[in-house]
């Protein structure tokens, strides 16, 4: 049926190395004037877009953002700021902070927006029945495993929280290019891709959870110089649904795939015929939305 193994991807979307992504970042600062403020907030735009189309503050009401010292972190800071916003209760932890002016700016904006400060992460059990939603803003692109001991618990906490986890850009404690790795991991329900996601995000290493493309701001040269393939965002929106997994039902079989948008009928559940474009043949499938 030309379904063998396990996995079925059309590989149509680029994924960037780390150094690519440490590269078009500095690009995008040195080359195309951006500053990192302008950026951020953009980044942190897309990610609050995302958690509340999937998690909706209605359903959802009680959030925690968890911000490393990184930008990764600013990026939390940012959507929390936007998350308060939409409706939600918001707390942010960040446990390492950096004294520069861009942080201590976003965190006093926070505050100013009811956004709760807490010092402390609660044992699991209590952390669960306080918060329906975690934002994990602890570390991104320029993240080098294994997590050092300061930012642990932080790391703990998002890993048997038993909440779901939203990912900044990468989750926390992954390796960049190649994914969760043998140690107990990471299972973030949903991913946000900041500009181009990186190697991690393929299907294979991120199985169950949703997949969002944020960060709407890439140059064109940027995109030529990169060679990216990235799905178009649709109309003014600050972020797309760029490679949702779908459990494919075939024959008994149960199949875990990665199947990009092409029509908006593509993202409704349903029995549809797809094309395969690698294997050049057509498959039916259930789609089935996940999470
Ligand atoms: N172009 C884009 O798309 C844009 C991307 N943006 C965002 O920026 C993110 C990248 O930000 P970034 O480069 O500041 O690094 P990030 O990953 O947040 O963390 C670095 C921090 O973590 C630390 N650290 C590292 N390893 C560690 C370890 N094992 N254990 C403990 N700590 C460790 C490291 O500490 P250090 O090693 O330096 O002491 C440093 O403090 C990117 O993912 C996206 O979210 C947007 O804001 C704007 C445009
Ligand atoms: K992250």
């Amino acid at each position: 049926n030309g379904m063998s193994g396990n996995k079925c991807s059309t590989g149509r979307w680029k994924y960037l190395t780390q150094k690519e992504a440490t590269d078009l970042d500095i690009d995008l600062f040195n080359e195309y004037k951006f500053s990192v403020d302008q950026l951020m907030e953009l980044a942190g735009l897309s990610v609050a877009a995302a958690v509340a189309k999937t998690y909706p503050p209605h359903t959802h009401e009680s959030a925690l953002i968890i911000c490393g010292p990184g930008n990764n972190g600013g990026d939390g800071l940012v959507a929390a700021r936007h998350m308060a916003l939409f409706g939600y209760t918001v707390a942010v932890h960040y446990p390492k902070r950096t004294a520069k002016p861009l942080y201590e700016n976003l965190l006093e904006q926070c505050k100013r927006f009811d956004v709760r400060i807490i010092d402390e992460l609660p044992p699991a059990t209590e952390l669960k029945n306080s918060y329906k939603v975690l934002v994990d803003a602890l570390f991104g692109f320029s993240f080098k495993p294994p997590v050092r001991e300061q930012l642990k618990p932080a790391l703990d906490a998002l890993i048997n929280s038993d909440v779901p986890v939203c990912s900044v850009d990468i989750p926390s404690g992954w390796d960049v290019e190649n994914g969760p790795g043998s140690e107990p991991a990471l299972k973030p329900s949903l991913l946000i891709s900041l500009s181009a996601p990186k190697l991690c995000a393929q299907p294979q290493y991120l199985q169950d959870a949703k997949h969002y493309l944020g960060g709407r701001f890439l140059p064109p040269g940027i995109i030529a110089k990169y060679n990216l393939t990235l799905p178009p965002y649709p109309g003014q929106e600050q972020m797309k649904p760029a490679l949702l997994h779908f459990h494919i039902n075939q024959a008994g079989i149960d199949l875990n795939t990665e199947i990009p948008l092409q029509a908006d009928a593509m993202s409704m559940p349903g029995d549809r015929s797809l094309k395969d474009e690698r294997r050049n043949l057509y498959i039916c499938v259930r789609v089935e939305e996940l999470g």
